[in-house]
């Protein structure tokens, strides 16, 4: 089996850039189906999530190839309808080829994703805004099959601001006749990132970002060469490693905006952080006091830094109260950190967290993915060696994240 080892106890220095958003160049990718024409991304992220929705597309009938560190996508003239289940479950992002496909082909029959470690994470919004574009829709065997000879625009309410179901129903509305309002749509920057993709290629949406998007139909869209954002996610869990094991840390290629919430619990806990031209600079002894966090859509606090951040606060000074709003379940790595010494209770969607000083290193099991760079984080602290299994989760979405670690000086290595 293979396992990360590493040994606690080095400060970390240097300078880490970020790779292009896992969570932007998926949908991205997808939505490069709308078109007849080929797109070109600029630089895409070396991640398993990545070859997986590639595999799906090539699956429908597209052309991938990578070039210069980047991708060109060439959509066939006529796609195939029909997404297998072994991809789709694999990766719940495979999912938001429904809009696209739809859009292109007026059918679609895709497998329905599988729950996973976080939540159920059902998929009722998706279907619900495809619904109202005219979408027939049914479920049979574990697939959904979806047929709209004409898709066409609508006002559509969701009941939460679910990222996966504004970029669905985006990219259906983009080719559907007249307009769509998404009304109490995600305003995660992935979002608007989508939706400037679409836009290049000649999409006419507006308000991607805030609460209310629009989205005018037009007959075709063509192929673009764009540059995806910079990975949020990934960039704030460096930002960690300066706190967590004491040190410097300059993470590069960062949209500081996009931070704001994970920078400013950082200096709530009283670490040193300091925006600098696509840059933040981090700077600790490894002395920071325990935070509050409640996770909430964007721009509130990320449930995808919640692990990282539960990690963090294991060697706060005092008591935290975390608070996960976003998904039901996502307090797995609460018993992982448990096993290196951290004191943790958690009480239904709450976590209370009586930081100490004393973390340990052990075997422990990356449950998902940003649980895998939580117990990584905490293995920067630990002391003596941590060995983490579940690699294939931290895969999914962290690029060369051993070699980026190792840069900043930490004792990490892969075996087996
Ligand atoms: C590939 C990708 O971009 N993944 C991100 C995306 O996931 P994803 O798009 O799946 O997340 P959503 O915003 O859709 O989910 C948020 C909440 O809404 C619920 N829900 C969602 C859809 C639906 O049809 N019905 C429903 O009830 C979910 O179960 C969850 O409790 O946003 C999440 C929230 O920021 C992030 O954690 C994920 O990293
Ligand atoms: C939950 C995540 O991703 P996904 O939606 O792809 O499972 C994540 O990136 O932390």
């Amino acid at each position: 089996m293979e396992t990360l080892v590493i040994r606690g106890g080095r400060t970390v220095s240097g300078r880490v850039r970020v790779s292009p958003a896992k969570n932007a160049v998926l949908p991205i990718i997808a939505a490069s189906l709308l078109a007849r024409t080929p797109s070109r991304l600029e630089e895409v992220p070396a991640l398993a999530d990545v070859r997986t929705i590639c595999a799906v597309i090539r699956h429908l009938g597209a052309q991938v190839r990578e070039q210069d560190g980047g991708l060109v996508i060439e959509p066939p003239y006529e796609l195939n309808w029909e997404a297998p289940e072994d991809l789709v479950r694999r990766m719940r992002a495979s999912f938001l080829v429904l809009g696209p496909l739809l859009a292109r082909t007026g059918r679609a029959r895709i497998s329905v994703p599988g729950g996973c470690a976080i939540g159920t994470r059902p998929i009722d919004l998706h279907l619900k805004g495809i619904s109202l574009l005219g979408a027939t829709i049914t479920q049979r065997r574990g697939y959904i099959e979806a047929c709209a000879p004409r898709l066409r625009g609508n006002r559509i309410y969701l009941d939460f601001p679910s990222v996966g179901a504004t970029e669905n129903i985006m990219c259906a509305a983009a080719l559907a006749a007249g307009q769509t309002v998404i009304e109490n749509a995600a305003e995660e920057p992935e979002v608007v990132d989508l939706a400037n993709f679409l836009n290049a290629m000649g999409a006419q949406i507006k308000g991607a970002g805030t609460r209310v998007v629009r989205i005018q139909g037009v007959g075709e869209l063509y192929g673009a060469t764009y540059s995806v954002i910079p990975d949020r996610i990934e960039a704030g869990t460096f930002l960690l490693t300066a706190p967590m094991a004491g040190g410097q840390v300059v993470v590069e290629n960062v949209i500081a905006d996009h931070l704001k919430p994970v920078v400013a619990k950082l200096k709530e806990a009283g670490v040193s952080v300091q925006e600098e031209e696509n840059s933040i600079r981090v700077a600790s002894d490894g002395q920071y006091r325990a935070v509050d966090l409640k996770t909430l859509p964007y721009p509130g606090f990320p449930t995808d830094m919640q692990p990282q951040f539960m990690a963090l606060l294991a060697r706060a000074r005092g008591t935290a109260v975390i608070t996960e709003t976003v998904f039901e379940n996502r307090f797995m790595h609460a018993a992982e950190l448990k096993r290196m010494g951290a004191r943790i209770t958690v009480v239904g969607r709450t976590a209370i967290v009586h930081g100490t000083k004393g973390l340990t290193g052990t075997r422990v099991c990356a449950t998902d993915l940003r649980a895998g760079a939580a117990l990584a984080l905490a293995a920067l602290s630990a002391d003596g060696e941590t060995l983490i299994t579940g690699l294939e989760h931290i895969d999914r979405g962290y690029a060369g994240f051993v070699e980026k670690l190792q840069d900043l000086g930490v004792d990490i290595s892969r075996r087996g």
